[in-house]
């Protein structure tokens, strides 16, 4: 069993607006090797904290702790890239007219050029990296398809595959199951529960039947604050979970 340790914390965070608080004086933690989701209703900041985290978006306030000596809010998105976390949008940009394996070698190696990059030699390493990535997504047959004829489900797997190229100790996932088939959805699940094991996962997610399904642990977000976060059970029988939710199904 693998100790719990704190992979993320926000300190107190504050996100203005024009003078509108999208996030308010937030603390927040994300522990290791989970499938985190973050859920509330619209508006509730979810998508703002994931800007935060990525450095997308500015906090006016507090700081955001990754590994527990990291503050990103002064860091380049690029940056944070590099010391370990990664964002799969919800719309996916991959290289269309590119085979599955190309798109595949571009994101190892992103300090070239793109026909450089697609020519040069990768090392076995890479290789094995790349395919595990194909077995683990499932997208080993397609390797050598244009990813432009990729299903909606299989663009979004590839570019998880990308992101996880990365090497990242913490991902973060926009509505990782927008749009996709049932079938698809519980590939979808079973994958982010094979990454939890050695990395950990964020999602933002409205969907309430996957939130059940795969979470480890839920935070509620509400107004731009912390609502409640724990197991899918405790948060389904919080009762300001219900009255925030009015007339929504939490279960
Ligand atoms: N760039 C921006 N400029 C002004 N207001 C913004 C901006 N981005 C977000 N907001 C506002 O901040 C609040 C939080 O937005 P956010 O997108 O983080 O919510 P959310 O929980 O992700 O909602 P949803 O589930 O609908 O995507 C909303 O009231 C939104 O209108």
């Amino acid at each position: 069993m693998i100790n719990s340790q704190t992979v993320l914390e926000s300190k107190k965070i504050t996100v203005e607006f024009s003078g509108f608080k999208a996030i308010s004086n937030l603390d927040f933690k994300v522990t290791n090797n989970k499938v985190h989701f973050l859920i509330g209703p619209n508006g509730a900041g979810k998508t703002t904290l994931l800007d935060v985290i990525c450095g997308k978006t500015q906090v006016s306030q507090g700081k955001v702790v990754y590994m527990e000596d990291q503050n990103l809010v002064k860091l380049k998105d690029f940056k944070i890239v590099h010391i370990g976390i990664s964002r799969k949008f919800q719309t996916p940009s991959i290289f269309q007219n590119l085979t599955v394996y190309e798109n595949l070698i571009i994101a190892l190696k992103q300090d070239k050029g793109l026909w450089a990059t697609i020519t040069a030699k990768i090392t076995k390493n890479q290789q094995k990296d790349i395919e595990e990535m194909l077995h683990l997504t499932g997208l080993i047959d397609e390797k050598d398809q244009q990813a432009g004829a990729l299903s909606h489900g299989q663009k979004q797997w590839l570019e998880i595959a990308m992101v996880l190229l990365q090497d990242p100790g913490l991902v973060l996932l926009d509505e990782p199951i927008a749009g996709m088939s049932k079938v698809e959805r519980m590939k979808t699940g079973e994958m982010i529960r094979e990454i939890a094991k050695d990395r950990t996962v964020l999602i933002v997610e409205h969907d309430m039947d996957f939130v059940k399904e795969y979470a480890d642990i839920v935070t509620v977000m509400h107004e731009g604050q912390l609502l409640c976060q724990g197991s899918m059970e405790e948060i389904q029988n919080d009762p300001r979970v219900r009255e925030v939710y009015l007339g929504r199904k939490v279960d």
